[in-house]
């Protein structure tokens, strides 16, 4: 039982760390409801047994999915820095940013239990313990009401700001601060009582909006520059001993770790290098596509080094007062010049050593740029401080960042490849509890163009909901699910929507894609196809290539278009003309790219030849956009349409041709909901399903809810409105 929970708590973390990733930027990791709502159940059984005699669960696994599958809630949870769970007089805090959660109970005497499982040590109960309640408990004394009415006055007041203009926000935090202190003084008169608790609140207020600014949770602008927070926003460090990670943890790229190796041996004994006259780098550059374990890989050389890891991120030296950009970075060199050898890590460096630009919009941005290239100027190459630098776009960067001195040695870290994919499934198979029959070379094979981190997220998926089934261990089942999630993203949990006839469209629409797809030749092979609502998009066709592919031809991209055609060609056949939805919105948008790119890079197209047009869309370009002739413009739309159209065509033919399987696909759609590769071809060649539907399936399972109902807390840093 023990262990159970521990696994669980451990997933809520790697849950949180999912929600902290996706604040991060790109969006590569949908929060998962339902594998997050068994977590979050699971420890609220656990809490509640500890706290109350009562051995009933306070909320069932459906009460917590429903919460938080309403969808502006969970985008909405996506950006929180803390998410706080509320029932009755127990409170769950989560927060995503270090990975840690705490569980209290208010009243009289508070009992709090910290959960630390995680990256950079236990966050101490006061650390993760929110100004907010830190406020609350002091003023408020025994009476726990008033408090409590502080605490909603604040949410209120917090929630109000965040819907105004950020450039207000400051005059409204003055006027909202004078109004009830001059409110205060008028109402002393009248009733001692009461304006004691109203004093109380003033204070309480006032404190916290101070605390608020100090910690970041309150940002004040002024014209369109932020100021605020400076004073805890340091780029944080973690220290040597925080840093546990070594290379047995990176997986499945053994070149990359071969050329930092040398790094983490100079970075042992930078004398040794000097003594020898050796030059090492001063900068590394990581490039590759989120989610490869760019940052794991640079923790890895601090950790065998055992050296300190400066953390930072491109984005941290933003958004702050003018000049501000620059002094962090002067600050930050300054910190690890007295703490050499180390290693100063820069995620996203993109964002901020993006080409130096010479426009309004970002006057200071240079400044922040500048700064960085005189820093790397300034010490000399054997001083013991490793820039490493991490990217997904190196196209983007200010060339002056490449230049020798500074970031001069560049490391690819790509996706894995088949035997890198068996290597980091057997890595994270190790730490859970499996059944025997699980080979990792048919995981990797089935996983092909998934990163470290989408098998990681897959492994932890099926130990998630093996661990809600209470099943012994995870079995090639939980698996091949949790694989499902992550090629697809997580499916509503609820199931179909309501709307038939909606279904019914979803279901012509994806049997569209399908049948295109069965009958293209150099279509990437079907994996599955469902009408349960994942995501933005109401169903979902997934392909899966059956092996790594290192180049796409010209015939696999019509191909891909033509598929992507196939939705919107369905609904044209089967509803008619104007009964079209705008269900096809986003296969047209991708189409659409993909077209341009043929057309304009990869010269696919007879016409306009083999030239790239894109490459006059920047500054220093030769040849400048407005150097184009107008024919040529013209000649590369026409171009760009007729690839569309003739796309268009040949999906239509094959769906006129196939009325017959598209009908029965689309009725075991409608039945079955999710179809995989095999049962499609099963269906439209007349044979039956023989499995349950999942309509069967829930009559029978259908139990009782009758629990008391829950209030979801949230708390928001980023000033980024209500939805
Ligand atoms: N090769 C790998 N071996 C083992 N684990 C990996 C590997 N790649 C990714 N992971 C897992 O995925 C997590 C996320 O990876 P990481 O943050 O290092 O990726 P990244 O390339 O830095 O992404 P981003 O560019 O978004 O910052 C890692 O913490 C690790 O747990
Ligand atoms: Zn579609």
């Amino acid at each position: 039982m023990q262990s159970a929970i521990n696994l669980n708590i451990g997933g809520l973390l790697q849950n949180t760390g999912l929600l902290r990733n996706s604040r991060n930027g790109i969006n590569r990791k949908p929060l998962d409801i339902e594998a997050t709502a068994a977590s979050l159940s699971r420890v609220y059984h656990q809490v509640w047994r500890q706290f109350s005699s009562d051995t009933s669960s306070p909320v069932t696994i459906n009460q917590m999915n429903n919460i938080l599958r309403d969808s502006t809630l969970s985008r909405r949870i996506a950006r929180k820095s803390e998410i706080s769970l509320n029932y009755d007089d127990a409170v769950v805090r989560i927060i995503p940013a270090s990975s840690s959660f705490y569980i209290q109970r208010r009243g009289f005497r508070t009992r709090k239990q910290t959960f630390g499982v995680g990256n950079a040590g236990k966050p101490t109960q006061d650390e993760v313990k929110s100004p907010l309640t830190y406020f609350s408990e002091l003023l408020a004394g025994k009476k726990q009401k008033t408090s409590e009415g502080g605490v909603e006055k604040w949410n209120q007041y917090e929630s109000d700001l965040k819907k105004l203009p950020e450039n207000q926000q400051r005059t409204y935090t003055d006027g909202f601060v004078k109004g009830l202190l001059s409110n205060g003084v008028s109402g002393a008169g009248k009733d001692g009582k009461k304006s004691n608790t109203l004093t109380r609140f003033y204070i309480f207020l006032v404190f916290c909006i101070f605390f608020g600014y100090l910690t970041g949770r309150i940002r004040v602008r002024v014209g369109d520059r932020q100021i605020g927070s400076l004073f805890f926003s340091n780029p944080q460090e973690v220290n040597p001993e925080d840093v546990q990670v070594t290379f047995d943890d990176v997986r499945g790229m053994d070149e990359a770790k071969l050329e930092v190796e040398e790094i983490v041996d100079y970075l042992k004994d930078p004398e040794k290098y000097s003594r020898l006259g050796g030059r090492l780098p001063k900068g590394v550059l990581l490039v590759g596509p989120p989610g490869t374990g760019k940052t794991l890989l640079a923790r890895a050389i601090a950790g065998e080094a055992q050296v300190p890891f400066f953390h930072t991120a491109g984005s941290e030296f933003d958004e702050v007062l003018v000049g501000q950009g620059a002094r962090r970075v002067r600050d930050l060199f300054d910190k690890a010049k007295a703490r050499a050898p180390c290693i100063i890590f820069i995620d996203e460096i993109d964002s901020v050593g993006s080409k130096r630009v010479s426009n309004s919009i970002h006057p200071y941005a240079n400044q922040t740029i500048n700064q960085l290239l005189s820093e790397m100027d300034g010490f000399t190459r054997n001083e013991g401080i490793i820039v490493i630098a991490a990217t997904n776009r190196v196209d983007d960067l200010d060339k002056a960042l490449l230049r020798p001195g500074r970031f001069d040695v560049r490391v690819t870290v790509p996706k894995p490849d088949l035997a890198g994919r068996v290597d980091i499934f057997n890595f994270y198979l190790s730490k859970i509890v499996h059944s025997g029959g699980i080979d990792p070379k048919v995981l990797a094979k089935g996983s092909t163009g998934f990163t470290g981190a989408d098998i990681e997220n897959m492994v932890n998926q099926a130990a998630l909901k093996a661990a809600t089934d209470n099943a012994v261990e995870v079995t090639m089942a939980y698996l091949d699910e949790a694989r499902d999630r992550v090629l697809m993203g997580p499916a509503r949990t609820g199931g179909r929507i309501p709307d038939e006839e909606a279904n019914r469209n979803t279901a012509y629409h994806e049997a569209g894609h399908t049948l295109v797809s069965l009958y293209t030749k150099d279509a990437t092979p079907l994996h599955k196809v469902t009408i349960i609502p994942r995501g933005q998009s109401l169903g979902h066709t997934a392909m899966l290539p059956e092996k790594d592919s290192y180049q796409l031809t010209k015939a696999q991209m019509l191909a891909t278009l033509d598929v992507m055609m196939g939705g919107r060609v369905a609904e044209e056949l089967i509803f008619g003309d104007d009964k079209v939805t705008t269900g096809a919105a986003d296969d047209l948008s991708k189409a659409t790219q993909l077209a341009v790119q043929m057309v304009k890079v990869f010269g696919m197209s007879d016409k306009v030849g083999l030239r790239d047009f894109t490459a006059q869309d920047n500054e220093s370009a030769l040849v400048k956009v407005s150097d184009l002739a107008p024919q040529t413009a013209e000649l590369i739309d026409a171009e760009i349409n007729r690839v569309l159209q003739e796309s268009y065509k040949r999906a239509k033919v094959i769906l006129e041709t196939k009325k017959k399987e598209h009908q029965l696909l689309a009725e075991a759609l409608l039945e079955y909901e999710t179809l995989s590769a095999d049962e499609v071809k099963r269906v439209i060649s007349g044979q039956k399903i023989k499995r349950p539907t999942p309509a069967a399936v829930k009559k029978s399972n259908e139990t009782k809810r009758n629990q008391p109902s829950l209030v979801l807390h949230l708390f928001e840093e980023e000033g980024r409105g209500k939805q």
